[in-house]
C-alpha cells in the first residue's frame, strides 16, 4: 500500500483512564452505505454521524471518480452524495485498494451503468480474504464476471444488462457479501432469497437505509433474507450507528489501565460475546440508556475467546483483547475462526515483553506479563488499536509505526484517548 507520508502514534503508558468519550459512527456502516447511496439515480442522500477516517475519505475520492458529487463535511459529521451524475464504471486501483468497502461500489455501477470495472480491491492484509461469494451471486443474477490479466496488473470486468431475482446463498455469512447481495437484488427484477445471511448490526442498519429508500426486504436478522425488486430508490437521510469495535476498543483501554469511563452510544446488545468474555475479565459495565459505564478494579482475569460471527465475538475484537489478556494473572486462550492470518500482532507484543504461543489459528496468551514500550508496527487496523492499548499498560514510550491502518477505522483516537487522561500523539512525516 502507497502511503505518501509515514504516520506514527507515540503512547507513554501508566495512566489511568477516566471521563467521557463519544463512539464514533460505524465504518463497517458507512461504507456499505455510500454504496447504497450510489443506487439512488436522482436527489441527494444525506448520512449522518459518519466518522471522519481514512477509509470513508477514499470512499468519497472513489464515489467522485466515478462521476458521483461526494461532499463530506467533517465538522459536521455528515456526508452528501447526489449520485444522479454517475459516469465511469471503473474503480481505479490507486484509490480502490486501498480499502475493502470500494467493492461495495459493484452493485451501483452494475444497475446504474450496467458494468463494473475493478482494478483492485485493498482492505488489511489478515491472510486469504476471497470474494467468491460475491461473484457467484451477480453471476446467479446473470451477471458476466471475467479477469483480464495485461503483465503485472489484472481486472475484473462485471457486466449485467439486468440483475434478474433468483435464490442466492453465501457459504458463510459474509458481512460485505450480504450487503453487496442486497443491493445487487433491491434494483433487481423479481424476487430474490439469500441464505445464510450475516446478521451483523451493521447489515441491519443498511436494511434500514435501503428500505427507507424504497427497497422491499424482509427477515433482516434471521439468516434468510427475501428482497422483492424495486424500479427505483430515492435518495433520504439516514443517521449512521455508533461503531460498535471503536467502542469495545474504549472498553478494554478502561479495562487495561484499570480505569472508569462513559461511554456515549455504546450498546452492550452490540457487543455481544465480547461484552461477556469482558465481564469474565474483570470489567464491570452499567448502561444508563445510550450511555454505557465501564469500569476495571479488580485484577485481570484469563480468558478463554473464540471469535465468530455476530453475536458471537467479534473478529475485529480479537487482537485487541490479546493485548489486554498479556496482563491476566494467567493463560488466555483465543481461537480465530473468521480469517487465516489475523496473527501478526503476537510478535510485535513478544517486542513489549509479552509471552505468546502462536499456532496456526490458535493462540496461548501467557498472561502475567508487565510490558514495556518498545517500537512496534501497525500491520493492519486492529493491531493498530491493539498496540495502543498496549502502550497505554507499558511502562515507558511505544512507538507505533505503519499507523495510517489505525486511521483508516478510528477518529481522532488520540484526541479522545487523551481527553480521557491518556498520554498520546499523532506524529506525521
Ligand atoms: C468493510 C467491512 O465490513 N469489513 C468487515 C467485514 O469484512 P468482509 O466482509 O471482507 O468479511 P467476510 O465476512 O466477507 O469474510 C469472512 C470470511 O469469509 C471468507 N469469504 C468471504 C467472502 C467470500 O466471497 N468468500 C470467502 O471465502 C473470507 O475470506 C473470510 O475468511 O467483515 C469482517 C468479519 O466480520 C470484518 O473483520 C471486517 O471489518
Ligand atoms: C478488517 C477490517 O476492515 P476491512 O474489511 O475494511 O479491511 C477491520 O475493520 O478490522
Amino acid at each position: 500500500m502507497s502511503m505518501g507520508h509515514e504516520v506514527r502514534y507515540r503512547v507513554r503508558g501508566g495512566r489511568q483512564l477516566r471521563g467521557t468519550v463519544f463512539v464514533q459512527g460505524a465504518k463497517n456502516a458507512v461504507l456499505p452505505m455510500i454504496g447504497v447511496s450510489l443506487l439512488a439515480a436522482k436527489g441527494r442522500t444525506v448520512l449522518r454521524n459518519v466518522p471522519i477516517i481514512e477509509d470513508v475519505r477514499r470512499a468519497v475520492e472513489l464515489a467522485q471518480a466515478i462521476g458521483a458529487k461526494a461532499e463530506l463535511h467533517e465538522a459536521e459529521r455528515t456526508l452528501v452524495i447526489d449520485a444522479s451524475t454517475l459516469s465511469s464504471p471503473v474503480l481505479p486501483a490507486e484509490i480502490a485498494s486501498r480499502f475493502r468497502g470500494s467493492f461495495l461500489f459493484v452493485p451501483a455501477l452494475l444497475h446504474r451503468l450496467g458494468e463494473a470495472v475493478i482494478e483492485g480491491v485493498g482492505g488489511c492484509n489478515l491472510g486469504s480474504r476471497n470474494l467468491d461469494f460475491h461473484y457467484n451471486g451477480f453471476k446467479r443474477m446473470g451477471a458476466t464476471v471475467t479477469e483480464q490479466v495485461s503483465g503485472e496488473e489484472g481486472s475484473i470486468h462485471i457486466k449485467a444488462g439486468e440483475l434478474r431475482g433468483g435464490t442466492l446463498y453465501l457459504d458463510t455469512p459474509s458481512h460485505t457479501g450480504t450487503e453487496n447481495l442486497l443491493m445487487a437484488a433491491a434494483l433487481g427484477k423479481g424476487t430474490t432469497l439469500i441464505k445464510n445471511c450475516a446478521l451483523e448490526p451493521e447489515v441491519l442498519d443498511v436494511i434500514e437505509l435501503l428500505s427507507r429508500m424504497g427497497a422491499k426486504i424482509k427477515g433482516g436478522g434471521t439468516g434468510f433474507i427475501t428482497v422483492e425488486g424495486v424500479d427505483e430508490l430515492t435518495a433520504v437521510e439516514h443517521t449512521v450507528m455508533p461503531d460498535r469495535i471503536d467502542a469495545g476498543v474504549f472498553v478494554m483501554a478502561a479495562a487495561i489501565t484499570g480505569g472508569e469511563i462513559s461511554l456515549v452510544g455504546a450498546s452492550l446488545e452490540h457487543l455481544g460475546v465480547a461484552a461477556d468474555k469482558l465481564e469474565q475479565m474483570g470489567v464491570e459495565f452499567a448502561q444508563h440508556g445510550a450511555v454505557l459505564q465501564v469500569r476495571r478494579k479488580r485484577p485481570l482475569r484469563p480468558i478463554n475467546v473464540v471469535t465468530d460471527e455476530y453475536p458471537g465475538f467479534a473478529t475485529d475484537l480479537q487482537s485487541p483483547i490479546m493485548a489486554v489478556s498479556c496482563l491476566a494473572d494467567g493463560p488466555s486462550y483465543i481461537y480465530e475462526r473468521i480469517f487465516d492470518g489475523r496473527f501478526k500482532l503476537a510478535d510485535e507484543l513478544t517486542k513489549m515483553g509479552a509471552d505468546i504461543d502462536v499456532d496456526g489459528n490458535r493462540a496461548k496468551v501467557h498472561g502475567g506479563a508487565s510490558l514495556r514500550g518498545a517500537e512496534v508496527v501497525a500491520h493492519d487496523l486492529r493491531t493498530g488499536s491493539a498496540l495502543v492499548l498496549a502502550g497505554l499498560a507499558a511502562q515507558g514510550e511505544t512507538t507505533i509505526t505503519s499507523a495510517y491502518y489505525l486511521d483508516r477505522g478510528h477518529a481522532h483516537i488520540a484526541e479522545r484517548l487523551s481527553m480521557l487522561g491518556a498520554d498520546i500523539e499523532r506524529e506525521v512525516g
